[in-house]
């Protein structure tokens, strides 16, 4: 059945939300606060980016199933389900803001005219759910019948579109039969197993999934950091205990810590969840307390190469927290250009698709490529901080080629050591032994 559908909030989530319930037929309006990103999305142009995403909105925005619109009296009128896709970030203490979630219950309060399905898509704390109901309840204009569902969203940045079509679950929390009928109905095509529960624990779902998985991230880098001083080879590691199907490979790729608008500001939302309740999370605790750690081991890798960094130009290679998307937040790149900056080194950075953001971020003391040659050319020393395809498929000899000093520190283990060792590159990596080119014979001793 053919739905009319509102989603407020029309960023990562919201977006491709709302394009991929119009492409399963769906009438959807995304609103958002922010004109000028409506103003480009009703242009066709899209504010982010995200493979496969301009594609599905503009044949969706061609058949008349999405528009977009500022203001949320157009969208929300008549709308018989409605997500709530508004961002949750981090306050200062680390505990979720709630604002713009409180702001978009008042709309739907003053602007839903019939019964209605409100899903909230935002990662928020365990009772948000039931708060953001009493918020309707209290402030509603008409007497219609408002259902609540938790259904939280699990996509990754840079795989969006495929996550959303290709979810491994849906979680659909509720204590409204009603809504988790439809709920239930518009999830079908996507053919993925649903967990039907209640709010509380659709919430906590969420924390706890974002949780584990930062939690794995900080445990491989740990064990990474141990075993380059071992001299054991991380890559060796994960693979050994990877088999055991009870651990699997997935995120224990070892690297310069996670990065993005979630992992970081969940695990430390559900840290202060616990915290209030009196129910400490250590494992999480420490799981950010490593991960705040991580990028300055590729700094202090440089700063035992060279001694001092001041003047020395180097080349930064991938800004983005990951590949496949032009987003800064949180990025390892942040704290690792800044630290490279205080050293007074002069930096070349190169992104494929994120030095737009970036410009906006590093005011001074950084320069942009505009490619990957450009950036290493006459560069005494390399820092890759993301896998992005036309970085780790940079051959070896490039490196050579182009660089004064041909010394590499990759923040992502985009290679491996045998590879650098043939073509005498030298090269640091995270969790395996250094390779040492046969310019230089031992500088760490
Ligand atoms: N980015 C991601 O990959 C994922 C994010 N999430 C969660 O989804 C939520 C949204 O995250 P993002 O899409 O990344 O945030 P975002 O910051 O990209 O987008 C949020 C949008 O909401 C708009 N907005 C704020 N208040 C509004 C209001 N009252 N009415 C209409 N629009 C309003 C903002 O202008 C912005 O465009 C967060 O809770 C996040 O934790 C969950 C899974 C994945
Ligand atoms: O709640 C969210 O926003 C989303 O957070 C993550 O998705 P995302 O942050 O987009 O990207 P990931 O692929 O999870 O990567 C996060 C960070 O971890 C790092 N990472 C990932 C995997 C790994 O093995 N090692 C590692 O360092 C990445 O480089 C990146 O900086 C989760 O994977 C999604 O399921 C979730 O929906």
């Amino acid at each position: 059945m053919t739905r009319k559908i509102a989603v407020v909030g029309a960023g990562y989530v919201g977006l491709v939300t709302g394009v991929a319930l119009a492409q399963l037929g769906h009438y959807v309006t995304c609103i958002d606060v922010d004109t000028t990103k409506v103003d480009q999305l009703n242009r066709g142009e899209l504010p982010i980016y995200e493979e496969g995403l301009r594609e599905l909105l503009l044949a969706n925005r061609e058949a008349g199933r999405i528009s977009f619109t500022a203001h949320p009296k157009r969208g929300l009128r008549s709308a018989e389900v409605i997500y709530i896709a508004v961002g949750t970030p981090p306050k200062e203490d680390g505990s979720a803001d709630l604002r713009y979630v409180e702001s978009a219950a008042y709309d739907i309060a003053s602007y839903a005219t019939q019964e209605c399905v409100v899903v909230c898509k935002s990662t928020v704390p365990v009772g948000t759910n039931e708060q953001v109901l009493q918020w309707i309840e209290k402030e509603k204009k008409e007497d219609i019948k408002v259902h609540i569902a938790s259904n939280p969203e699990f996509l990754r940045q840079g795989s969006a579109v495929y996550d959303t079509f290709h979810p491994d679950r849906i979680v659909i929390g509720s204590n409204s039969s009603y809504a988790w009928d439809v709920l239930t109905e518009i999830n079908a095509p996507f053919e993925a197993p649903i967990v039907k529960t209640d709010l509380a624990s659709a919430e906590m779902i969420k924390y706890a999934a974002n949780a584990f998985l930062a939690m794995k991230i900080s445990f491989v880098n740990e064990i990474a950091n141990l075993s380059e001083k071992l001299g054991a080879n991380i890559e060796d590691v994960v693979s050994g205990i990877g088999k055991d199907q009870r651990i699997g490979e997935a995120f224990l790729r070892p690297g310069i810590g996670y990065g993005g608008s979630c992992f970081p500001k969940d695990t430390k939302a559900l840290s202060h969840l616990g915290s209030d309740f009196m129910e400490r999370l250590r494992l999480i605790e420490t799981t950010v307390e490593v991960n705040d750690m991580q990028p300055s081991r590729l700094i202090q890798k440089a700063i035992k190469r060279y001694g001092d960094l001041a003047g020395k130009r180097m080349a930064v290679l991938g800004l983005s927290f990951k590949p496949g998307t032009d987003d800064m937040r949180e990025a390892p790149s942040l704290s690792i250009v800044n630290g490279l900056v205080d050293l007074n080194a002069e930096v070349v950075a190169y992104d494929p698709v994120a030095m737009e953001r970036a410009a906006t971020i590093f005011e001074e003391g950084v320069d942009f490529a505009s490619s990957v040659e450009e950036a290493l050319t006459g560069a005494d020393g390399v820092f890759i901080l993301t896998e992005w395809p036309v970085i780790k498929n940079i051959a070896p000899d490039v490196y050579a080629a182009r660089m004064n000093q041909p010394i590499i520190f990759d923040g992502r283990n985009c290679y491996g050591i045998e590879e650098m060792k043939e073509a005498k590159l030298e090269y640091y990596s995270i969790g395996r032994p250094p390779q040492f080119g046969q310019l230089i014979s031992n500088p760490l001793t």
